[in-house]
């Protein structure tokens, strides 16, 4: 912090001591008088102030009363009663001339008291207010004395420094920082006597009053002559101030013990407001030190708001999110709430229907108890039919076996091998060829087929059945139908073609796909009857595949083909392979796929007679 002195007198350039208002113009005899008034009022530190206002140093002074008639009235040039609206003729010749000459300001008139008024009050009842200023003209050129009359009528209870302001005469100011209530208080005339004033050929005067503090303000205003005498100037002398350096005026050696004593006492008064400088300045920095400690509280307890503030606003936010949450879940509550209710509602409607329901089958159930009049007879009845239901089930079973056994001693009967003749149609080439037919039907029902040799001779050949060119696959299929059912029952059975190449055997056997053989229909007649039987038997069927070629037997199944199979006859008579795979079969499809695969590791071969046979044996 910068460390500052004050002085009034740096301040203020034109301050001059009291002593130095005295007019040096005055005679020898007023002077003293002068001076004994001021000597007077030394002590009294409002004349102090009020002397340290008065920038003139033509001599001019201020005196607390009233205006009083002048032993000559015949100096009074101009009295000019601002504030007043007419112009007044005193008895002793003063005239107080309405408020005119102004430029600006406002008037301001006051029936108060004016205490210490002087011969004329009534001029202090009046005053101009405002910023404003006087031009006076037409004065004759020559050397005046002014007189300026305040009192403050206006704001009559203070404080001091509400109304403080500069006046200027002809551009030099002869009062500064005025402060009438300061000085004399409300209702109290103050006098600004004798500033001295030469007026030029133009004529002209010009006062300019210019507000500080409040706007300023005048009662009257005095130009009066001035005596030549009082135009020269007293030696002056200096001295030095103790405290500022300043260069003191005072003018004359007469008053050098009061100059002394009244720089003494400003001095004490200088020293006085040093002392209370530093002090303010110690206090200053005390409390500069306390704001400085005070601030960096303030930070702290700042950054501590900015981040209680920011936990404040992730608090505020987060639980906005849980009032989100909440609502959702209160909806979702409230939705089930009512989902809940009407399914609750529905349940025990149905409930109450089932309850109903349950009373009606009660009611009905006593209704059928009753209407049986021994239940537990019917019991007893409907276990002795079981019991005899299952006494017929064994007896069916033992009939069914004795009936298959039957049912094969037929089969044996009609022959365990039974041989079939199919004659097949001519060929297309052998059509073209025109081959005619040498077989004769005419016996076939009877098993017979006749074979006509070139000549007229006919021989004849017995078989247990002949079929002829017009029998198609199902008859052929109706006699091999039978045998099944004895494959089923326990019994070997053995179907196989034989012939000359292309005679048929592929045909009758396999069939094409729109009109299937031998093969593909004792399989689905071995199936179907499987699953009749089903609730009583259970069979397992597998397929295996081989081939006979070249006197070898050949496994089409085997992944492996080079193992050698053999067949084996066992000791109660019946032929088997080991080691030939065995595929088992659910179905019909499964059966024809592993025929198939068998049918594709066939080894294969055309003769010249049936482009489609095979030299090997399947
Ligand atoms: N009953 C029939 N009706 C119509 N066409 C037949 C009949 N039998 C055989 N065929 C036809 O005669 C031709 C020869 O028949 P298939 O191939 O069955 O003779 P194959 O005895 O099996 O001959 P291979 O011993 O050389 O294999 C085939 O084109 C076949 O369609």
């Amino acid at each position: 912090m910068e460390n500052f002195q004050f002085s009034p007198f740096d301040n203020n350039p034109e301050f001059q001591a009291p002593d130095l208002c005295v007019s040096s113009g005055e005679s020898g005899e007023d002077l003293n008088q002068e001076t004994q008034a001021f000597a007077m009022e030394e002590d009294e530190t409002e004349q102090s102030l009020a002397d340290s206002m008065i920038c003139d140093d033509s001599g001019s002074i201020l005196v607390q009363n009233g205006f009083t008639i002048p032993d000559s009235t015949d100096e009074i040039v101009l009295f000019v009663n601002s504030g007043a609206m007419t112009s007044m003729e005193s008895d002793s010749g003063v005239s107080f001339t309405a408020d005119k000459f102004f430029k600006g300001g406002d008037t301001f008139q006051t029936e108060e008291f004016i205490t210490e008024g002087g011969d004329y009050s009534f001029i202090y009842q009046s005053a101009r207010l405002g910023d404003f200023r006087y031009c006076i003209e037409n004065i004759p050129p020559g050397n005046y004395l002014l007189d300026l009359h305040f009192v403050e009528i206006i704001n009559t209870y203070g404080p001091k420094g509400m109304r403080v302001f500069n006046v200027y005469m002809q551009d030099e100011k002869i009062l500064s920082d005025f402060d009438i209530f300061s000085i004399v208080g409300s209702n109290k005339p103050l006098q600004f006597v004798g500033a001295r004033v030469s007026i030029k050929d133009d004529g002209i005067l010009v006062l300019r009053f210019e507000g500080v503090h409040g706007s300023p303000l005048v009662s009257g205003i005095c130009l009066r002559k001035a005596n030549n005498k009082s135009v020269s100037k007293v030696n002056r002398e200096y001295f030095v101030c103790t405290n500022c350096s300043n260069d003191i005026e005072y003018p004359s050696a007469q008053k050098k013990l009061l100059r002394m004593k009244l720089v003494a006492q400003y001095e004490k008064k200088i020293k006085d407001l040093k002392d209370t400088l530093q002090r303010k300045t110690d206090e200053c920095y005390q409390s500069w030190i306390s704001w400085t400690a005070a601030n960096e509280q303030l930070a702290k307890v700042r950054m501590e708001l900015d981040n209680k503030t920011y936990r404040t606003y992730s608090l505020d936010h987060a639980l906005e999110m849980q009032a989100e949450k909440l609502r959702d879940i209160s909806n979702k509550y409230e939705q089930c709430k009512k989902s809940w209710t009407i399914a609750i509602n529905n349940l025990e409607q149905k409930v109450k229907v089932m309850k109903q329901e349950h009373s009606q089958l009660s009611r009905d159930a006593h209704e059928c108890t009753d209407s049986i009049p021994d239940l537990n007879k019917m019991v007893f009845a409907v276990q002795a039919l079981v019991e005899q239901c299952e006494d017929l089930k064994v007896k069916y079973n033992e009939e069914q076996i004795k009936r298959r056994k039957l049912y094969n001693q037929v089969q044996e009967a009609k022959g365990n091998i039974r041989v079939f003749c199919r004659c097949r149609p001519l060929s297309k080439p052998e059509v073209i060829a025109k081959c005619s037919l040498v077989v004769d039907f005419d016996a076939a029902k009877d098993g017979e087929l006749g074979i006509l040799n070139s000549g007229s001779t006919k021989k004849t050949f017995k078989f247990d059945r002949v079929y002829s060119p017009k029998d198609d696959q199902v008859d052929v299929f109706a006699d091999a139908a039978p045998v099944v059912i004895s494959v089923l029952d326990g019994y070997n059975v053995c179907i196989f073609a034989y012939g000359q190449t292309g005679t048929g055997k592929t045909f009758t056997m396999e069939g094409t796909e729109v009109n299937r053989g031998v093969n593909y229909r004792t399989l689905e007649e071995l199936f179907r009857i499987a699953n009749e039987r089903s609730e009583t038997y259970a069979y397992n069927i597998s397929v295996s595949v081989l081939e006979v070629y070249n006197e070898q037997i050949r496994d089409l199944l085997a992944t492996e083909t080079s193992k050698k199979l053999e067949i084996k006859q066992a000791s109660e008579g019946s032929h088997h392979i080991p080691g030939i795979v065995e595929a088992k079969v659910e179905n019909t499809n499964e059966v024809w796929k592993v025929l198939q695969a068998g049918s594709s590791a066939r080894a294969v071969g055309s003769n010249n007679v049936n482009e489609h046979s095979s030299r090997s044996h399947w």
